[in-house]
C-alpha cells in the first residue's frame, strides 16, 4: 500500500520519493556550517602530512601520455567512453587530414608568393637596366592574366566583388623566349613535347591554368566550365582596359565569335598559342609607343558556363516553389527524435553531414544529436519554410526524400511543434538558437547503461488525451478515496530542477540531478510493487521516457508501463488544440532546453525560490557567469540579487569586472517575456569594458559550459573570460614561464599555454625546441583533485591536438556527456601549436610542492609568472616560498593571487573585523546586510584574505596592484 500513497502525495509535497528537500532555502543552505576550529586543524594537519608524502615532483620523468583511457571495464561509464573513443579517433584523423591538406595548401600558396615576388624583383632590376629597344631577352618573367567570369556563372556561384574579375601573375618560363626566338606559333608544336616538364606552368598547360584560376576562384571549382581568350584592349597610354560587367555574354564566347578577338582555349597548345600572342603583341606594343604603361605582357581570360554541361539534377519536390526562408515573418520551435531499428544509425557522422546539406536551404537553427541510437534535434524553423522542412524528414525515398531510413517513420510521435510561432523581431532580440550544430555523440540521451537496451521495446506510447483521461480518473478516484482502484504510478522522468516549476497532478518526481541516476531511484521506488502495477512515465518531449520504459519492461520486468507519446509538450499542444475547455493536468511552467528556459502552461506557482524559500514560477541561470547556476528564483530575489544567486555572486557581479553576456549574446533569462532585458545597451562599466574587449576563443567557453556540467558546484571557480584574457595577455609578454597553483578544469591553464605561445612565437626560439621544464615556454599547473585534472588534460589535448576554435570546441563539448574520467599517474605533457609546453602534475599539496621546488636544486628553469589559486588560507606561505627563491620565480618575476577581493566581503573585514558575536545576533535592518552575516564561513575567509592583502603590500619584497577584475587580482611583482 505504501506504493498508492506515495503515488497520491500532495502536489506541493516539499520532499520528493528520495526524501530529498525539492529546494533548499537560503537558511538551509547557510546552515550547513563547519566549525571554525576544526578547519584550520584541518588544514594544518592535512599540510604536516602532505610536506612528507609529496616527494615525487623531481622525479617526474619528462614524458608525454596521450594515451586513451582504460575501457576494459565492463561499466556503462567504460562503455560510452569507449564509444566516445572511437568517434573521437574518428574526428581527430579527419581533422589531422583536413589540417593537413589546408597546411599543404598554405605551403603551395607560400611558395607561390615567394617566387612571385622575387620574379617582380627581377621585373624590376631588367627594367632599370633594359635599353630603349625592346629585345626579347628584356621580356618580364611574368605574365599578367585579367581573368573576367560571364554573368551566368556570377549568378549561379553567387561571386562577387574581387571573384567577378580579377587579376593573377603567372610565371613566364625560359622556354617562350626559345620558342619566339626559333620560329614562333609554328614550333610549338615541337615545343611542347620537348618541355614536358614545363606543363606546371599556367601558360604552359591548360590543367596548370585551371589550377592557378581555382586559386584565385575558388567557387569556380563547383561548376563545369569553358575558357577564352583574347588580347587586352589599351588606352592611349597604354593602360589596359576593365571590361565593363556584361561584356563578357555568354553567347559571344560560346559561338566562339572571332570577330571579337576572343578564340577557345581546349588544348594545351591553344593555351601556349594565347600566351605567345600576348607575348608578341606586348613586344610590337613596345616597339611601337616609346612610354606606355603595360609593364608587361597581358592576356585576357573569359571564364564562361558551359553550354554542353549536364543541367543539375532537378531540386527535389519538397524545395519545388518553396518561398525564401530569408523573408518569414516567425520562426517555429520544434523538436523530435528517432530511434531507428536494426542497430541505429550505421555511420552517425556520415548522417551527420547529410543533415547539414539537406537543411541547409531552409536556413533553420538548432542543436542536433546524432548517435549511432538516433538523432535527437531541438530547433528553430522560418515559418514559411515549415511544411516543406517537415517534408524533408519524412518524404520516401520513391518522392525524392533522403532521411526516411534515420528519421521518416521512426520519429517517435511525428515532429512536436510548437503551437506559436516566435515573433522574428522577437527571435533576433533573444535567439533560441543562434546556428545550426549537428553534432556527434556517442548516446543522444546519455544513459550510462553498458550495453544498449531495444529501444523498440519501451512500453504503451500512449496518445495525449487518453493520458488526460487517465489521470483525470486518478485524481477521482483518489479524491473519493476508493481503496481498491488500481492507481498509476506517474513518474516524472525529468531532473530536479525542471519538477521544480511544473509537473503533472499526482506525479513523483525522480528528482534526479542526472539522467543516468535514474536508474537506481527506479529499483527504489518499484522494488516493492508488483509487477503488473500500472506505471505511467511522462517528460519533456518523450525521449527520455522511451529510456526508462524500455529499462522498467526489459531489466525490471514490468508488463504494464505506458509513456505520454510526445511528451508535455505534445500534452499541451493536443489539450489547447483538442480539448481547450479541459483543465490542464499538468500546474505550472514546462521546462525547455533552449533560452525561453519554459513555457508557462499554468499559473501556477510550483516552484520555491532558491534563495528565500516562497513560491514562485520563474527559471534562471545566475547572472554571475562562473557560476551560471540554473535556478528557481522569485521576482524579488532576482531583482535584489541582480539575477545572481547569492550575495557572493551579486558581490562578483558588483564589485568585480567579471563578465557578464557580451554584446548581441542571447541571455537565459526567465520564463517570463515582460522580463527580458535589451542586449544591446550596456548599463555598466564592467559590462562595457567586456564588451569592447577581445571576445574569446569558442574552446573557453566550452571549458567553462564543461565544468558547469561536470562539476557545477565548482563552475564558480573558472577564471572566466575577462580575467583569462588578461593571464594570456600578461604570459604572452614575457618568456612564456608559467607555474600554475591550482589547475581545476584547465580554463587559467589554456590561457597561459596560449600566452606561451605566443611568447615563444615572438621570442627566439630556444634551441631546445618545445619548451619544457629545463627552459622554453612551457605552463606547469599543480592540482591535486583528480577528477578535476581529468577534465583539465583532455581540454588541454583537445586546444593542443585542434587549436582554439569550432573543431576544439566540438571536441571538448562531447566531455559534457560524460562520465568523469579521473586522471590516473602523476603527470601528463602536451605540446601546443610545436612550441608551448605543458604539464599537469597531480601533487598532495600544492604548497608542499611548491616549498620543495623552491628549496632543491632541480634543473627547472625559473618562471616568469606563478599564478596562485588554490587553497586561499596560506597565500603568504605561497608569497614566501617565490619571493625567496629566484631560481624558482625570476626577479622581476609576477605572482598573480586570485579572488583577493573575496566576493566583496574584505570591505566589511576591513571595516569591522569579524566579530564572533555576529554569529548569534545578526545586526542591521538591511535584509541584504542580515543574509550576508549569516554567512559565516565567507566572512572568515574574507578576514584572511583581508590579512593576507594588508601583509602583502607591506612587504618589501614586492610591489602590489590590486584590480578589481572579476573577484580581484592582485599583481605582486617581485623586486
Ligand atoms: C579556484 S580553483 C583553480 C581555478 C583555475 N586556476 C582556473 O582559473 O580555472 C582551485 C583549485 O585548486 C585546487 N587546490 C586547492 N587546494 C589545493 C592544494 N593544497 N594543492 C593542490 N591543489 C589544490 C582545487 O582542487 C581546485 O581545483
Amino acid at each position: 500500500m505504501s506504493f498508492l500513497l506515495a503515488s497520491v502525495m500532495p502536489v506541493m509535497a516539499r520532499r520528493s520519493i528520495q526524501g530529498k528537500i525539492l529546494a533548499p532555502t537560503f537558511a538551509q543552505i547557510t546552515n550547513k556550517r563547519v566549525p571554525n576550529r576544526s578547519i584550520s586543524a584541518f588544514v594544518l594537519n592535512q599540510r604536516h602530512k602532505q610536506c612528507k608524502l609529496s616527494p615525487t615532483f623531481l622525479k617526474q620523468p619528462l614524458y608525454v601520455s596521450n594515451k586513451p583511457g582504460d575501457t576494459s571495464s565492463s561499466s556503462g561509464a567504460a562503455y560510452h567512453a569507449s564509444a566516445n573513443q572511437q568517434i573521437v579517433a574518428r574526428r581527430n584523423e579527419i581533422n589531422r587530414q583536413k589540417r593537413q591538406a589546408r597546411q599543404k595548401a598554405l605551403d603551395k600558396d607560400r611558395e607561390r608568393n615567394l617566387k612571385l615576388r622575387n620574379l617582380f624583383m627581377e621585373e624590376k632590376q631588367n627594367d632599370s637596366s633594359s635599353s630603349s629597344s625592346h629585345d626579347s631577352s628584356s621580356i618580364p618573367p611574368m605574365f599578367a592574366v585579367k581573368v573576367v567570369t560571364c554573368r551566368t556563372l556570377r549568378l549561379e556561384l553567387r561571386m562577387n566583388g574581387r571573384e567577378k574579375r580579377g587579376r593573377m601573375f603567372v610565371e613566364r618560363p625560359s622556354i617562350f623566349s626559345a620558342m619566339q626566338n626559333e620560329g614562333g606559333e609554328g614550333e610549338v608544336e615541337q615545343r611542347v613535347d620537348d618541355a614536358s616538364d614545363d606543363n606546371e606552368y599556367a601558360c604552359m598547360s591548360l590543367k596548370a591554368l585551371k589550377q592557378t584560376i581555382h586559386e584565385f576562384f575558388r567557387r569556380l571549382k563547383k561548376s563545369t566550365y569553358i575558357l577564352s581568350a583574347s588580347l587586352p584592349i589599351l588606352d592611349e597610354d597604354g593602360n589596359v582596359l576593365t571590361s565593363e560587367e556584361g561584356d563578357d555574354d555568354d553567347q559571344n564566347i560560346n559561338d566562339n565569335n572571332s570577330s571579337l578577338g576572343m578564340w577557345r582555349l581546349e588544348t594545351d597548345e591553344d593555351v601556349q598559342n594565347a600566351f605567345l600572342q600576348a607575348e608578341q603583341f606586348y613586344q610590337r606594343h613596345q616597339e611601337e609607343n616609346e612610354s606606355t604603361s603595360m609593364k608587361r605582357p597581358t592576356l585576357v581570360i573569359h571564364v564562361t558556363k558551359d553550354p554542353d554541361a549536364p543541367p543539375p539534377p532537378p531540386p527535389p519536390p519538397y524545395l519545388v516553389g518553396m518561398p525564401d526562408p530569408l523573408t518569414s515573418p516567425t520562426m517555429t520551435m520544434l523538436s523530435f527524435y528517432a530511434f531507428p531499428p536494426d542497430g541505429g544509425i550505421s555511420d552517425p557522422e556520415s548522417t551527420a553531414d547529410q543533415l547539414k546539406r539537406l537543411w541547409r536551404p531552409f536556413r533553420a537553427l538548432g542543436r542536433v544529436y546524432v548517435a549511432k541510437e538516433g538523432v535527437n534535434a531541438q530547433m528553430s524553423v522560418p515559418t514559411n519554410v515549415l511544411s516543406n522542412f517537415l517534408q524533408c524528414c519524412t518524404v520516401k525515398p520513391e518522392e525524392g526524400g533522403e532521411l526516411s531510413h534515420v528519421l521518416g517513420t521512426y520519429m517517435e510521435n511525428g515532429i512536436n511543434i510548437d503551437p506559436i510561432p516566435v515573433n522574428m523581431e522577437e527571435f533576433q532580440a533573444k535567439p533560441a538558437f543562434k546556428n545550426l550544430h549537428i553534432r556527434v555523440r556517442s548516446q543522444i540521451v546519455a544513459d550510462g547503461f553498458a550495453t544498449p537496451l531495444d529501444w523498440q521495446s519501451a512500453g504503451y506510447d500512449m496518445p495525449p488525451l487518453e493520458w488526460h483521461q487517465k489521470l483525470k480518473e486518478a485524481r477521482e478516484a483518489n479524491e473519493k478515496g476508493v481503496d481498491n482502484a488500481p492507481l498509476p504510478i506517474v513518474l516524472d522522468c525529468r531532473n530536479d530542477y525542471e519538477t521544480q516549476v511544473g509537473k503533472f497532478e499526482l506525479a513523483e518526481p525522480l528528482d534526479t540531478e542526472n539522467f543516468r541516476d535514474s536508474w537506481d531511484v527506479l529499483k527504489d521506488r518499484l522494488k516493492d510493487v508488483p509487477k503488473d502495477a500500472p506505471v505511467m512515465t511522462y517528460c519533456t518531449g518523450g525521449i527520455r521516457c522511451v529510456k526508462v520504459n524500455a529499462y522498467l519492461t526489459q531489466e525490471m520486468g514490468m508488463t504494464n508501463v505506458s509513456r505520454l507519446a510526445g511528451g508535455i509538450i505534445s500534452y499541451d499542444r493536443t489539450l489547447n488544440e483538442q480539448a481547450p475547455a479541459e483543465e490542464s493536468m499538468f500546474k505550472g511552467v514546462n521546462y525547455v532546453f533552449d533560452s525561453r528556459m519554459g513555457r508557462r502552461i499554468t499559473d501556477d506557482q510550483l516552484g520555491t525560490c532558491y534563495t528565500c524559500g516562497s513560491k514562485t514560477h520563474l527559471v534562471s541561470n545566475c547572472k554571475n557567469e562562473n557560476c551560471h547556476r540554473r535556478m528557481v528564483q522569485c521576482e524579488n530575489c532576482v531583482d535584489s540579487l541582480l539575477g545572481t544567486c547569492s550575495e557572493g555572486c551579486k558581490g562578483r557581479v558588483v564589485n568585480a569586472g567579471m563578465v557578464p553576456k557580451r554584446k548581441g549574446e542571447a541571455t537565459n533569462n526567465d520564463v517570463d517575456e515582460t522580463r527580458q532585458e535589451s542586449d544591446e545597451v550596456y548599463t555598466n562599466v564592467d559590462d562595457y569594458s567586456s564588451g569592447y574587449s577581445s571576445s574569446s576563443p569558442s574552446l573557453f567557453r566550452q571549458i567553462e559550459l564543461n565544468t558547469a556540467a561536470l562539476l557545477p558546484s565548482g563552475a564558480h571557480m573558472v577564471s572566466g573570460a575577462m580575467q583569462g584574457s588578461l593571464l594570456k595577455m600578461l604570459a604572452s609578454q614575457t618568456s612564456g614561464r608559467v607555474l600554475e597553483i591550482g589547475s581545476f578544469t584547465g580554463y587559467a591553464t589554456a590561457c597561459f599555454l596560449e600566452g606561451a605561445a605566443i611568447a615563444g612565437e615572438l621570442g627566439e626560439r630556444k634551441e631546445t625546441g618545445i619548451g619544457g621544464r629545463e627552459g622554453g615556454p612551457f605552463v606547469l599547473s599543480l592540482e591535486r583533485d583528480r577528477r578535476a585534472l581529468g577534465i583539465a588534460s583532455a581540454h588541454i589535448k583537445a586546444m593542443s591536438e585542434l587549436g582554439l576554435d569550432e573543431d576544439a570546441a566540438e571536441e571538448a563539448s562531447k566531455l559534457a556527456d560524460g562520465p568523469i574520467v579521473d586522471f590516473e599517474g602523476d603527470s601528463v605533457s602536451f605540446t601546443y601549436k610545436g612550441i608551448a609546453g605543458c604539464e599537469f602534475l597531480r601533487v598532495n599539496d600544492a604548497l608542499a610542492t611548491v616549498e620543495e621546488m623552491a628549496s632543491s636544486q632541480s634543473q627547472l628553469a625559473p618562471f616568469d609568472i606563478a599564478f596562485v589559486d588554490a587553497d586561499k588560507t596560506r597565500l603568504m606561505d605561497y608569497v614566501d616560498a617565490l619571493a625567496s627563491n629566484d631560481r624558482l620565480l625570476k626577479k622581476g618575476g609576477l605572482i598573480i593571487v586570485d579572488n583577493v577581493l573575496w566576493k566583496g566581503l574584505v570591505l566589511d573585514a576591513n571595516n569591522n573585523g569579524y566579530d564572533s558575536s555576529d554569529e548569534t545576533s545578526p545586526t542591521g535592518s538591511n535584509e541584504e546586510k542580515a543574509l550576508l552575516k549569516k554567512n559565516r564561513r565567507a566572512r572568515k575567509l574574507a578576514m584572511k584574505m583581508h590579512q593576507f592583502n594588508s601583509e602583502v603590500v607591506r612587504d618589501e619584497r614586492v610591489e602590489v596592484v590590486m584590480m578589481p577584475i572579476r573577484d580581484g587580482l592582485s599583481l605582486i611583482r617581485k623586486r
